[in-house]
């Protein structure tokens, strides 16, 4: 049982929140509910040992998991109509460490606080289906400015072709920490190795429910799904504490490392939390509020649905 402190207490209700709105699936994770699990490696570059201690993104392939998923609470939500899309990432590193790299197909978050995220929630709750018409959105937006971009982007956003075809951003900024104690802001980047597809809405509307499961298991039959880890360095300018604000395009990047997606896991049950804040010697979060909100309310999204079976 998760103890009531200050932050717990907030999770909590951020949780609460989106049962309110789209309901209760026992045994489900309360955001993101339909996803699959695949094995994987990952091969570094090399490139990023200037900046970092983590033995992943040095010189060590690891193996790891990879979670596709829907955005959507509800797991029975067409792969179509959950325009997000999330890929999660556990490396597994020596002696037993784990690390996760969370992403979506969308730069930014809807806001940068956690108060706010759930004054957002509430304003859900008028909505007729959770589902804004225009006029909520313009009452949303003149509320909550912060949000207007990326609620801007996601009625933008095509639905990915393919798993395979989405660019994953990690949206917060971490630090990465070498040896002699130097830390450097940046951001994580997944860039499919097959390109960005997306389909059009008349091609979208043929389209069964669950197509990126069935379109991943034969993409796999012909080989790997790879993506390339970019890792966008920072300047002194850059917000590192605010999520709704994209970093300024043509910072450096280095090309760190390569993912290859293989075949799907093998797992009875699916216990894996992909809590953002895991992370081993020479990469630390950074002051962004959310990232801390998060770690909660996956710990309370995990206890609830562990419970159900
Ligand atoms: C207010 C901020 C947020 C809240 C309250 C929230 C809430 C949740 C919850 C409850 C889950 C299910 C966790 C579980 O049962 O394991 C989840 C999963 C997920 N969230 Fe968030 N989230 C937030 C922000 C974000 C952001 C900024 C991203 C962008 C990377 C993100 C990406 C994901 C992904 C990809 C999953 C699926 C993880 C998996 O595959 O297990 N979330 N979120």
């Amino acid at each position: 049982m998760i103890e009531d402190t200050s932050e717990t207490v907030l999770a909590k209700r951020a949780v609460n929140g989106i049962e309110d709105i789209f309901g209760t699936y026992p045994g489900y994770r309360r955001a993101h509910a339909k996803g699959e699990l695949y094995e994987a490696t990952f091969t570094p570059t090399g490139k990023a040992s200037p900046y970092t201690m983590a033995e992943h993104l040095r010189d060590t392939e690891v193996q790891a998991i990879v979670r596709f998923s829907n955005t959507s609470p509800n797991p029975s939500t067409a792969d179509a109509l959950a325009v997000v899309k999330g890929m999660s990432v556990q490396f597994q590193l020596s002696e037993g460490i784990i690390t996760n790299l969370v992403g979506i197909t969308l730069p930014i978050f809807v806001t940068k606080s956690p108060q706010t995220f759930l004054k957002i929630l509430n304003t859900m709750k008028s909505f007729k289906d959770a589902k804004p018409n225009f006029k909520d959105m313009v009452n949303l937006f003149a509320t909550y400015p912060e949000s207007r971009t990326a609620f801007q982007m996601i009625r933008k956003l095509k639905n990915t072709k393919s798993y395979a075809t989405g660019r994953y951003f990690a949206v917060h900024a971490f630090y990465l920490v070498n040896e002699n104690g130097i830390r450097t802001p940046v951001k994580f980047e997944w860039e499919p190795e097959a390109g960005v597809e997306t389909w059009s809405v008349k091609e979208l509307a043929a389209l069964p429910s669950d197509y990126l499961e069935k379109e991943m298991t034969n993409r796999l039959k012909l080989g790997e799904v790879r993506f390339r880890l970019h890792i966008v360095i920072g300047d002194k300018v850059d917000p590192t504490d605010d999520p709704t604000k994209e970093w300024p395009k043509g910072r450096n990047r280095i090309d760190a490392g390569m993912l290859s997606v293989k075949s799907k896991a093998l797992i009875d049950k699916d216990r894996f939390i992909f809590d953002p804040t895991i992370l081993p010697t020479g990469i630390e979060c950074s002051n962004d509020e959310i990232l801390p909100f998060r770690r909660d309310t996956y710990a309370i999204s995990y206890e609830r649905r562990k419970k159900e079976g």
